[in-house]
């Protein structure tokens, strides 16, 4: 049996891998459950699978749910609820599938407590990919890649010498605005920006998707996860996201993954690894897909692409200012307090105030990701007041 805590059970990713466990009673179980405050749903979870710790990192929303509660399991708040999920004692993996920089902090915990990763939250690893990286090894734990483009050259990995790869191609859907114009996404609005063509995913993600900043997030997480060099990672757009993404070697050869749009089944991978599991979820019928598709991505449109092989390139703290400013970019933008374009606008604005401290440990990168949060949030408030004047 192996025991899985899940940090962010209610959300998209958390939620299908509780799907993916409970069609796989005789191989996993559920040690520890933690959300942000869906306390309504967290119970109903606790029901189901009976872990041994539930955590609500919000305290109102963690009493309400003790009060109501009857039940054995171990019901815990804050922060350092969140580190108790990630280090629970039976826990063999941890899933990361909560959004944002918050994910470093338990990451960290569960690496140094042996735990193995099931790695969805990207903004960790773009944060803080090498010390993650480093600090994976010296405690030999796995990192198992859950984003479907990772699992896809991880699987296309297997038995595969890293060395011997030419590029990486990592495909991209190009969101609900591929062939727009400039001048076209002017006017956007967020509902707009949720629809996404492929994938049923949560609000922080579908934003970064259309903008592509997705991809620029994944292109970073393919460097930490792969050990390749930025100019061995090739973005492609691929509309029907059947091809999951690509690696080509050193003789020519071309090895790819291809898929439903389904996070399940990266998800049971990584929670089964080594083992492939049975799936009841729809399966390809290629006489039926037609055409696959690729196009270039518009890097002059889509700029937070470009700007995330930059942050990368120029390694050190930038990353995490990237991550940062995009974070507080998009939530400032669902909530309207800025324009579609102002997003790469902060993205841009924010890192070129950076200044980048190279071989960040664990404080440089938490206090970077202030630093970074304050800056785009106070750019963000002028902005604001700019469009009150006008
Ligand atoms: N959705 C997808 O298909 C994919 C997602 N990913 C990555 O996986 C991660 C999760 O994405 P997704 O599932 O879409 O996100 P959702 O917004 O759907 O879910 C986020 C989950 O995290 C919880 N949460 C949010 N903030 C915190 C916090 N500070 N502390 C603890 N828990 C928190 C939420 O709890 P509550 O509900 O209580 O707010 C919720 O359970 C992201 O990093 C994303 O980039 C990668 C590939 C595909
Ligand atoms: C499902 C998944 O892995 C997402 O990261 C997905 O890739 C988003 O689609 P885009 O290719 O549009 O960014
Ligand atoms: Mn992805």
């Amino acid at each position: 049996m192996r025991y899985v805590s899940i940090l962010g059970s209610t959300g998209s990713i958390g939620t299908q891998a509780l799907t993916v466990i409970s069609k796989n009673p005789a191989t996993l179980s559920i040690s520890a459950l933690a959300a942000y405050h869906n306390d309504q749903m967290l119970e109903e979870q606790i029901e189901y699978f009976k872990p041994a710790i539930a955590v609500l990192v919000d305290k109102q929303a963690a009493d309400r749910l003790v009060r109501r509660y009857r039940g054995s399991t171990l019901i815990l708040t804050g922060e350092e609820g969140l580190l108790a999920a990630a280090t629970e004692k039976s826990t063999h993996i941890v899933l990361t599938a909560l959004v944002g920089f918050a994910g470093l902090k338990p990451t960290i915990a569960a690496i140094e407590n042996g735990k193995d990763i099931a790695f969805a939250n990207k903004e960790t690893l773009v944060a803080a990919g090498e010390l993650v990286m480093k600090l994976a090894k010296r405690y030999n734990v796995r990192i198992l890649p859950v984003d479907s483009e990772h699992s896809a050259i991880f699987q296309c990995l297997q038995g595969e010498n890293t060395e011997k790869i030419r590029r990486i191609i990592l495909t991209a859907s190009g969101g609900p605005f591929r062939g727009f114009t400039a001048a076209q996404l002017v006017s956007v609005n967020v509902a707009d920006c949720l629809h996404h063509p492929n994938w049923s995913m949560g609000r922080k993600i579908t934003i970064d998707s259309s903008t592509l900043a997705n991809k620029g997030l994944e292109v970073i997480e393919a460097r930490w996860l792969f050990g390749v060099d930025y100019d061995q990672i090739e973005v492609t757009i691929h509309p029907q996201s059947i091809i999951h993404s690509m690696v080509e070697f050193i003789d020519g050869s071309v090895l790819a993954q291809l898929g439903q749009p389904d996070m399940r089944v990266p998800i049971q991978y990584a929670l089964t690894y080594p083992e492939r599991l049975v799936t009841d979820f729809p399966k390809l019928d290629f006489t039926s897909i037609g055409a696959l598709t690729f196009e270039s991505p518009d890097i002059n449109t889509f700029s937070a692409l470009n700007l995330a092989y930059l942050a990368g390139r120029s390694g050190g703290t930038l990353p995490c200012v990237y991550n940062a400013a995009n974070e507080v970019a998009v939530y400032a933008f669902l909530n309207g307090k800025i324009s579609y374009l102002d997003i790469p606008r902060v993205i841009k604005d924010t890192m070129s105030q950076h200044q980048s401290v190279m071989n960040p440990d664990i404080t440089a990168i938490i206090s970077c990701d202030s630093w970074a949060r304050q800056s785009a949030c106070q750019m963000i408030e002028h902005m604001a007041k700019a469009i009150k004047q006008c």
